[in-house]
């Protein structure tokens, strides 16, 4: 395996090299032969795209609905499965996701890939279905006062609404995924204790969700807190019914992604270019750029089925229809080359 390792190395930093290296790391196929850093890695792991969604709530000034739904149609063809399209919340909130109906209707859904949308109680599930989405997200906290500013009502009162919200669902047999926001830390609230994040999770959980997702919204775990508050999740919560979503804010983001694998999470969310962050976690920057999670995984010979090329243009897109530079590490670096 030493031998191998020096093979890698010689081909990642040999100058010159860097174009054959994506090439490698774009097939999914790179150095699967033993390189793993744990036999307890998943073999495959599935990313959630929440960059249409997450990555341009926040924008402050109104992303035209076509640029939206070209990067959408962009990523569908670089082999994601999830992407999160847009929101079905009230555009008092969130102005940026006023165009969900339109976003939705004018995407092109590629067979295989899912587009899920949020929809924080009934009336946005029920507009949701009305505009076509096949699946849903609820979105809750583990913190009062996240929740409050956010959705404007206590963690208790939020998980009365998703109840409704799970009932119209179930019935409409639309799978529903679930958000615990503040996982280890909130603008509010300082440090959150892992209990309070299992409690809402194991409850999302309980009501029907096939899926977990959980949010250091602002971004300052770090592999310490992040391992505490997974070990009282999985308490709770079955692993494979987990997810991660970490944003960048404290650069930790990849080391939290890699100790949740390393616990046996194989669902990850990342927003391509590194955009995004939430209206009402004022600070926190984007979540973690998807194409440096595609690099790493594929890196550990983890399968994404992502094209990492594919999804770069996809991230250059955006990022000129922004006029911004990307935050994603890996796309810098190809650009120089
Ligand atoms: C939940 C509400 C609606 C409560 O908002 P409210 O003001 O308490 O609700 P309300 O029922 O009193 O309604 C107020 C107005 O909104 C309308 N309304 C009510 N519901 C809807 C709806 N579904 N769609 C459209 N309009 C709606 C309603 O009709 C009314 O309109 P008005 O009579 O004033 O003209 C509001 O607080 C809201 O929309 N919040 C959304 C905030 C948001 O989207 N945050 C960002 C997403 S969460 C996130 O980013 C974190 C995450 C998921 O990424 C994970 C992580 O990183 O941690």
């Amino acid at each position: 395996m030493a031998a191998a390792m020096r093979l890698v190395n010689k081909k990642i930093f040999t100058p010159g090299m860097g174009q054959h290296y994506l090439a490698f790391t774009t097939a999914a196929q790179v150095y699967s032969a033993g390189i793993k850093a744990s036999q307890a890695l998943p073999e495959t792991v599935k990313i959630v795209e929440v960059g249409p969604r997450d990555g341009l709530q926040n924008e402050k000034v109104v992303v035209p609905t076509e640029a939206k739904i070209n990067l959408i149609n962009m990523l569908s063809e670089s082999g994601l499965t999830v992407i999160e399209a847009t929101s079905f919340v009230s555009p008092k909130w969130v102005p940026q996701m006023g165009d969900q109906v339109e976003v939705m209707k004018g995407i092109k859904k590629k067979p295989g890939v899912s587009y899920p949308v949020l929809t924080p109680n009934l009336r946005g599930f029920q507009a949701a279905v009305k505009a076509g989405a096949s699946e849903v997200a609820i979105f809750g906290a583990a913190s009062e006062l996240f929740s409050k500013k956010n959705i404007n009502c206590s963690v208790e009162e939020s998980l009365q609404r998703f109840d409704e919200v799970m009932k119209a669902a179930k019935e409409a047999a639309v799978p529903v995924r679930g958000y615990v926001s503040c996982v280890v830390g909130c603008p509010y609230e300082g440090k959150v204790a892992p209990e309070k994040v299992a409690h809402v999770a194991k409850r999302l959980y309980s009501m029907g969700c096939y899926e977990i997702s959980l949010g250091d919204t602002i971004g300052v775990g770090t592999p310490g807190s992040m391992t505490e508050m997974l070990e009282a999740v999985s308490r709770e919560v079955p692993v494979s019914a987990l997810a991660v979503h970490c944003h960048d804010t404290y650069g930790q983001a990849l080391a939290n992604i890699l100790v949740a694998l390393q616990m046996g999470i194989s669902v990850v969310d990342s927003s391509v270019a590194g955009l995004g962050g939430c209206p009402y976690a004022q600070g926190a920057s984007g979540n973690v750029a998807t194409e440096d999670v595609v690099y790493m995984l594929h890196g550990l010979g983890i399968k994404t089925g992502v094209d990492l090329l594919k999804l770069m243009d996809a991230g250059s897109f955006i990022c000129r229809a922004l006029n911004r530079k990307t935050n994603s590490k890996v796309a810098q670096a190809a650009c120089k080359l």
